[in-house]
């Protein structure tokens, strides 16, 4: 049986990876980290993971970037592997991740669900053959009024899964209403959409010259994050120190 620690535990991705893994046989959560202590878990839950002093085998963390500096600290101090499932992680936190998996391992993906990993692949060889053609690559996001960061950590992951493709050539676009000029052929532009209880919608567009071809994907419940994040976590568990993503997850499981 695998201990996970849950951090964020009260939040609704906490509460949906809580549900799931009641029902598996193979992981059990056997402590929570959050601030808010208004649910009743069937697992101690703490205010803050350096306080926390349960063994585990692996940590799931969706909660809010301000957390992440003392779980990585937590996570090389004792030696447990982390699945990195916040986003809006600043320059400084994503060196200090980098840091983190040279001593512990340490999965961190923008998103855990099978479609947009499977995405990312295809957008490679998209963007390497309707960019040097003069297709325009344009990123549109949608996500529920809650969301604290914009734009999603996914789309910023689709941008760099094309960009890395085409040589890290291209720079980002956040906001078109400071400026009176013609888009550049070298920017990918990414809008965020925030309403209601949208779960999450990413749609890559390719524009060109009297074509265009969308990319989409629509999360229509939080369970395929979940589920994707406890997978990750079987993965993880007992894996000596680096840096792994969901591809890793999935060529594990296709295997
Ligand atoms: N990688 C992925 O596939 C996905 C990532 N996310 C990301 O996961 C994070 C959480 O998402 P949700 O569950 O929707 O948010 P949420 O707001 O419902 O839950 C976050 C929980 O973390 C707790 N929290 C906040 N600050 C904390 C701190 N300093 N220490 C301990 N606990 C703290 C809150 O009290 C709350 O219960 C967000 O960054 C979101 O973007 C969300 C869905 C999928
Ligand atoms: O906050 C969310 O809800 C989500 N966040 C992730 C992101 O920022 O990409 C993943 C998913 O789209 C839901």
């Amino acid at each position: 049986m695998i201990r996970a620690i849950m951090s964020g535990c009260n939040g609704k991705m906490g509460q949906v990876i809580t549900g799931i893994c009641k029902e598996d046989a193979e992981i059990e959560i056997v402590a929570g980290i959050d601030l808010y202590d208004g649910i009743k878990n069937d697992y101690p839950v703490f205010p803050n993971i350096s306080v926390c002093d349960v063994a585990a085998d692996v940590i799931i963390d969706f909660s809010n970037a301000k957390a992440v500096d003392d779980l990585l600290v937590y996570s090389v101090d004792k030696q447990i592997p982390v699945v990195l499932c916040t986003t809006g992680l600043s320059e400084e936190q994503l060196k200090k991740v980098d840091g983190a998996s040279k001593k512990v391992a340490v999965l961190k993906s923008a998103n855990m669900s099978l479609g947009i990993n499977m995405l990312m692949e295809l957008l490679k060889q998209a963007a390497t053959i309707l960019a040097p053609a003069g297709f325009d690559m344009e990123i549109v996001e949608k996500h529920h009024n809650q969301k604290l960061d914009a734009p999603s950590g996914t789309a910023l992951a689709l941008a760099d899964s094309m960009n890395e493709a085409l040589g890290n050539a291209y720079t980002y676009t956040y906001d078109r209403s400071k400026e009176r000029k013609k888009r550049e052929k070298t920017e990918i532009g990414i809008s965020a959409v925030r309403g209601g209880s949208i779960v999450g919608e990413h749609e890559v567009i390719f524009a060109g010259l009297d074509e265009v071809i969308e990319f989409k994907h629509t999360a229509y419940s939080r369970s395929v994050f979940a589920k994707g994040a406890v997978q990750a976590a079987k993965f993880l568990s007992g894996k000596p120190a680096g840096f792994y993503d969901m591809g890793d997850v999935i060529k594990a499981t296709i295997a």
